[in-house]
């Protein structure tokens, strides 16, 4: 198996003639997580449709392991690579259980090894209470748990424990509406799939969650990249200062984990 899972080469978006991304070029291995990270408008949402072929590159190449991204067949990209959007509207009102299942269409298995799979992400993701109910009726955190469950539910091909290389999860901010224990278990959840050889790529304002989950961080500015490096090296003051237009301080920590991350408090800028 190619250990590639999605490589962008010189990858532009386009919106007449403003580039909202520009010039992309980067490999994301199985087993990787990349964090993206940059300012409102920076074009991390962008780039995510980019990877996931919502829209495709103005200019330059995508591929999923190896094969040319536009070439893919839709049902196949979706077997192989699952997507939690920024914002989800469902049209129809749905309970939670057919929502996390709807995690299954492409695998077309709903009535066998699929419902085993929807089942068993019910109870891990915290949502066997919920599971009966009208999914817009949900509160915000509920609802992105539940989008959550159904795209690990697309992400896995037949058993809740197999082999996820090959796989990829692209995720736009999927803590945003968390608290801090479903923000944790995400957390855990991301670093089991990586274990398990599935490709992840995030978006998170959060900089020390997203280092918490990233071995490397790609920062974007003004739709072009910034750098790209492992996330350690990449939490340095003058660096996340430029990123976010804003001073930012990094407070070495004494049990050797990563740095923490945060606004300086003596700027006084507003
Ligand atoms: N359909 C569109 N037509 C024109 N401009 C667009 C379109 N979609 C996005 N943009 C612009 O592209 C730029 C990047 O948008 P994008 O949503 O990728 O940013 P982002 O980094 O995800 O921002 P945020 O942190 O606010 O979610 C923004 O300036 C946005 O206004």
């Amino acid at each position: 198996m190619n250990e590639t899972a999605l490589e962008m080469r010189e990858a532009t978006l386009r919106y007449g003639n403003v580039s909202v991304v520009a010039d992309i070029s980067f490999a994301l291995s199985c087993g990787e997580i990349v964090g993206i990270a940059g300012s409102n408008g920076a074009g991390k949402s962008s780039l995510l449709r980019l990877a996931c072929r919502e829209q495709s590159p103005s200019e330059g190449r995508i591929w999923l392991a190896g094969e040319d991204l536009a070439t893919v067949r839709p049902r196949d990209r979706a077997r192989r690579m699952a997507v939690l959007p920024q914002h989800m509207h469902l049209q129809f009102d749905f309970t939670v259980q057919q929502v996390v299942a709807l995690g299954r269409s492409p695998h077309g298995d709903g009535e066998n090894a699929g419902k085993a799979i929807v089942e068993n992400l019910l109870d891990t993701c915290e949502l066997r209470h919920l599971a009966g109910r009208s999914y817009q009726s949900l509160s915000g955190g509920e609802q992105q748990r539940t989008q959550y469950a159904r795209v690990l539910a697309q992400l896995l091909r037949k058993q809740p424990d197999e082999d996820l290389r090959g796989q990829v999860l692209v995720l736009d901010e999927p803590t945003a509406s968390l608290d801090i224990r479903h923000q944790e278990q995400l957390v855990h959840t991301l670093k089991s799939l990586r274990h398990r050889g599935c490709a992840v790529l995030v978006v998170m304002h959060d900089i020390n969650l997203l280092s918490r989950c990233a071995d490397r961080l790609l920062f974007l500015k003004k739709g072009r990249m910034q750098s790209l490096a492992a996330t350690a090296e990449q939490l340095r003051e003058t660096t996340l200062s430029e990123l976010f237009g804003f001073p930012m301080k990094v407070q070495p920590r004494d049990d050797g984990d990563l740095p923490l991350v945060y606004p300086d408090p003596a700027h006084h800028a507003f």
